[in-house]
């Protein structure tokens, strides 16, 4: 019987960097089966490789050696099934909210909806993250919080297989911040949508995960340990405050973070 192939894999990914006559291997032997429709965080300390790993899954950065395989089918270049959403927005600044959700929607969808079906989708995809009021605003106009959304809006409306944050939360106030974080699990439980997300916040990878992979330092980071986070859905951050599933997960990923994995700043 052949085993059924994973929705995402990452199989023997190692990349290095050249700078003339330098090497550095920043990533070794990066294995990674994501099912559809988890919620997978990545952690580790500054510089070990998140972004780097992402970018790689995103076609954006290529590997040195393996491949990454969505749905069987080698990524190779960066795509609208793989949607990024970067820590400082992205935004066109001259355009408006809508425009610019709108014009990657245009981009994806120009052949197969209709242009009322697309203004009709780049709303629906604004109301998923409360965001229709504001939607002749530009970018200067609207705080950190709301640009992040509309990020996340425009991600969403290309409906990627696999939805990229890179640290999506992090440059808010923790209020928004976890606004924000229940906002992204209301979303990823009404769509299903398979989540890669790296952060360097241990509460924010228990609190949303179905999975938090733990990248060693660098150089030559590899996966040191991959923690099931069994908490059911939906989550509600004040409850699991003092739950014991949640209390033992947050202490695992700390331990793996300052005990066996402690940070040393490069010379
Ligand atoms: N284009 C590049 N050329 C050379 N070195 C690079 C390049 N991109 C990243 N690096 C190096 O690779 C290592 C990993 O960088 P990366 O940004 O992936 O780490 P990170 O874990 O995401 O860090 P942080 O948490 O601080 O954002 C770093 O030492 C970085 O200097």
């Amino acid at each position: 019987m052949t085993q059924a192939k994973p929705f995402l894999a990452i199989e023997g990914v190692d990349k290095l960097f050249r700078r003339g006559a330098a090497t550095t291997e920043v990533l070794k032997g990066i294995d990674l089966s994501v099912a559809k429709g988890e919620y997978i965080s990545i952690i580790g300390h500054s510089g070990c490789g998140k972004s780097t790993l992402l970018n790689i899954v995103a076609g954006l950065t290529e590997a040195s050696r393996g491949v990454v395989l969505l749905e069987n089918k080698e990524v190779r270049e960066p795509g609208p099934d793989r949607a990024v959403v970067f820590q400082n927005h992205s935004l066109l600044p001259w355009l408006t909210v809508y425009e610019n959700v709108a014009l990657g929607v245009d981009k994806v969808f120009s052949g197969r909806k209709s242009a009322a079906e697309r203004r009709e989708w780049v709303m629906r995809n604004l109301e998923l993250v409360h965001m229709g009021h504001a939607k002749d605003k530009r970018p200067s106009e609207i705080s950190g919080g709301m640009k992040q959304r509309v990020g996340i809006a425009r991600a969403l409306a290309m409906e990627p297989k696999v939805l990229l944050l890179d640290e999506p939360f992090g440059a808010l106030d923790a209020l928004t911040r976890a606004h924000l974080q229940d906002e992204v699990m209301r979303i990823q439980a009404e769509l299903g949508t398979t989540v890669m997300m790296i952060t360097h916040d241990v509460d924010e990878a228990v609190l949303l995960s179905d999975r938090i992979v733990m990248l060693t330092n660098g150089p030559s980071a590899r996966i040191g340990e991959i923690l099931d986070v069994p908490l059911a859905r939906p989550r509600d951050r004040i409850r699991l405050a003092a739950d014991a599933t949640y209390l033992r997960c947050r202490q695992a990923v700390l331990k793996f973070l300052y005990e066996r994995n402690r940070f040393v700043e490069a010379a």
